[in-house]
């Protein structure tokens, strides 16, 4: 045994001893304990907090856990109240439920944006109080611990205040034992000694218990038991008085100091040193159950009163953010507006370098003008070309050479250069000649030569870096030189169908004549949307409740994950009904996107793709610990949902592998599913479609499913980093 454990043992078992067999000893009922530490370990990675620790709280007590900074206070309660787990070792509460214990955490872990009053009625709802109750309580509370009106918001009172609102939600439901971390940090000493008071009033009528830390050491005078640690060791556990007579001292502190000095004196080696012999995590995650029992067991796995309160908390938070409410309920509209009108539509004024030496100037390049036909020549083809290429828009820059008009391409100062060589109509006209004259007649054929094709060409060198635009320029001059053969065909008397290549194009089976890439990526854009939206709503306003310690604190009162599921299900299915139809409302009635199929199965799609980014936000807020993980989370996934679902690039592009892979992402047999529902107006017996509800209605359950394997199976997952 060591000295310091010889000293601490001194200390805690100096209550009356038998001293001879003949004395008569007086039957000293042995006190029930509120808790009973023994032998607790705990260690984060290598650096031991807690060795070997032994505690023991009477009931109807104030215990005052003294002991300097980092020493493993708010670890050994966070501990006691189940909010972390020991790596060995007991703990035993002579409570046995959650709603028997108030705790107090150190930091304020309290929604900023409601009021007193709902603060109040939020943990009220919690432990199941009723209206009334919360009421008479509110006002007990108020006077004994000085609040302000309830009718402030947390953001707007004092710091003191807020600590002492927090003090009040861990007694609103009169628990028997109040574990209070740091509670009179930075407040007046005036109002420091009043919740002192209010302590040892409700310790000495009610017999009530509390635990308490603070760094005031001299204000723990005022408990009836002191336990004083370092370390991660508890040095000493006694009466202030008893404490301060074997101590031989007139303070606390003193008495600390010394007993620091005799342990620093005889064991000052660091705890952080060799790992000692425990059970040691060796997987990545530590698995709950690897570890102790949790001290306290939740009463009920549902109760309405803590769905109610998660309901009621949800609501008041959007009541009270009106700027984020109407920006997560509008976002879809200007999401969905601004894609279409900024994408999908054809480019316009493309500058296109031109040189023409078809013809000198003098000859006009009106149609109008000329009643000739093209084939006896002397018909201005080119101009006619460029006169179209300009009604469709493109800005037509003059060469007076090829090697300018190729110069001018590769300076990027125009888009594409085309040139008419010199007799270019003429020549067209002899291959059309010799091309429409009876087929049999191979010496007329025979005549037309490489250089007849050759200046009856048009020659273009496009930039094609742009592939949407180069595409867009090379139909662009052919529909503009089949618009004029076709018509020229007609002044001659000579069917038009002459001019036109050997392809007959019907009506399109789905879709219209001109598709745009807008009716492609529509489908695309509003999955990517109701995926997405959701999915950043659940995820930031969990992550947000857990980075401020909040969610742990309600976890801790009681509230499972079924609850603050269920609760967020029922606000956010609001917001993804109202999303779904200003998505569809904007996608399909105000912009023309091709919808031929029936609304409901489309809408149903949609909310289900909305509830899987739903069940995608609680699985990264159960798997992210800060906002900035989950962030980086969302648009990671965001772009590889993009690429790989076939959102940007059909999947049909992509190699064997990675198409398998493709078609069990959450959003690409959705989207399909969903173009085909839109563009295709397929019903939901055709694969395509049941395929797509099938898909994301799996992810949901898959989300869902490892999300609570991970709540089951993860110790640490409402614990801020
Ligand atoms: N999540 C964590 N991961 C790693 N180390 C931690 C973690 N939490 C606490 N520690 C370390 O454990 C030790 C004990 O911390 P703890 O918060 O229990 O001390 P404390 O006595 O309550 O300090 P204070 O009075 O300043 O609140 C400290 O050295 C701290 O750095």
């Amino acid at each position: 045994m060591t000295t310091s454990e010889k000293r601490r043992v001194s200390i805690v078992d100096n209550r009356p001893q038998p001293s001879s067999e003949n004395q008569v000893i007086p039957v000293v009922p042995k006190p029930s304990s509120a808790v009973v530490v023994r032998s607790a370990h705990k260690q984060y990675g290598q650096t031991v907090v807690l060795k070997d620790l032994n505690l023991t709280v009477p009931i109807g007590k104030i215990y005052g856990l003294l002991g300097p900074s980092g020493c493993g206070k708010t670890t050994l309660l966070s501990c006691i109240v189940g909010r972390l787990r020991l790596d060995s070792g007991d703990i035993k509460l002579k409570g046995k439920l959650i709603s028997d214990i108030g705790y107090m955490p150190q930091e304020l872990a309290l929604h900023n944006e409601l009021s007193i009053k709902e603060t109040f009625t939020y943990y009220g709802y919690i432990f199941n109080l009723s209206d009334d109750a919360i009421k008479i309580r509110r006002g007990e509370l108020k006077t004994l611990l000085k609040l302000p009106s309830c009718k402030l918001i947390l953001n707007e009172i004092s710091g003191g205040q807020q600590r002492r609102v927090s003090l009040a939600v861990a007694m609103l439901h009169d628990p028997k034992l109040l574990i209070l971390d740091e509670p009179t940090v930075g407040l007046d000493p005036l109002i420091s000694q009043s919740i002192w008071d209010l302590l040892l009033d409700i310790t000495e009528k009610e017999g009530k218990t509390v635990i308490i830390t603070t760094h005031y050491i001299e204000e723990a005078r005022q408990s009836q038991m002191i336990g004083l640690m370092r370390k991660g060791v508890l040095l000493a556990e006694e009466t202030p008085s008893e404490l301060l007579r074997i101590c031989n001292c007139s303070t606390l502190e003193d008495a600390f100091l010394k007993i620091c000095e005799d342990q620093k004196a005889k064991t000052d080696k660091t705890i952080t040193a060799a790992p000692l012999p425990v059970k040691q995590p060796t997987r990545r995650f530590s698995y709950a159950r690897d570890l102790p029992p949790p001290p306290l067991l939740n009463n009920k796995l549902f109760t309405f009163g803590r769905f109610k309160a998660q309901v009621y908390k949800n609501i008041n938070l959007l009541r009270r953010n009106i700027p984020f409410t109407l920006f997560v309920t509008f976002l879809p509209l200007i999401q969905t507006g601004l894609f279409n009108i900024a994408c999908g539509h054809d480019p316009k004024h493309l500058a296109l370098g031109v040189f023409n030496e078809d013809f000198n100037t003098s000859v006009t390049c009106s149609m109008n003008r000329t009643n000739d036909c093209f084939l006896d020549g002397g018909v201005p083809v080119g101009c006619l070309v460029l006169e179209r290429l300009k009604e469709k828009t493109f800005d037509l820059v003059e060469f007076s050479n090829v090697y300018d008009g190729e110069y001018a391409v590769k300076k990027s100062k125009v888009w594409g250069f085309i040139h008419f060589s010199k007799n270019f109509s003429d020549n067209l006209a002899i291959r059309f000649n010799n091309e429409n004259s009876d087929i049999s007649d191979q010496s007329n054929s025979s005549q037309i030569s490489d250089e007849t094709y050759n200046f009856g060409s048009i020659h273009a060198s496009i930039d094609n870096t742009n592939k949407y635009l180069s595409d867009m320029i090379k139909r662009d001059i052919l529909d503009s030189y089949m618009d004029v053969v076709t018509s020229l065909f007609n002044k001659c008397k000579k069917s038009e169908k002459l001019g036109k290549i050997p392809l007959r194009l019907l009506d399109p089976v789905y879709g219209n004549k001109n598709p745009s890439f807008i009716h492609y990526a529509t489908p695309a854009i509003i999955s990517l949307c109701a995926f997405y939206l959701p999915a950043i709503y659940t995820g930031a306003t969990i992550l947000s409740e857990k980075e401020g310690g909040v969610i742990e604190r309600v976890v801790l009162s009681g509230m499972n994950f079924i609850e603050i599921a269920l609760a967020q299900v029922l606000v956010q299915t609001i917001f993804i009904v109202n999303q779904t139809t200003l998505v569809m409302t904007v996608m399909f009635a105000v912009f023309d996107n091709p919808f031929v199929g029936d609304i409901f199965p489309s809408f149903f799609l949609l909310t289900l793709i909305g509830c899987g980014g739903m069940c995608f936000g609680l699985f990264s807020a159960i798997i992210c610990k800060t906002t900035t993980e989950a962030a980086f989370l969302g648009i990671g996934t965001n772009f590889l949902l993009k690429f790989l679902c076939g959102l940007m690039w059909p999947t049909e592009g992509m190699y064997y592998w990675l198409r398998k892979v493709s078609d069990y992402l959450p959003l690409t047999k959705s989207t399909e599913s969903l173009r085909s529902l839109t563009a295709k107006g397929l019903g939901f017996q055709h694969p395509t479609v049941y395929l797509g509800f099938l898909s994301i209605f799996s992810w949901i359950l898959v989300f869902s499913l490892v999300s609570f394997v991970m709540l089951k199976l993860k110790r640490d997952v409402w614990t801020k980093s």
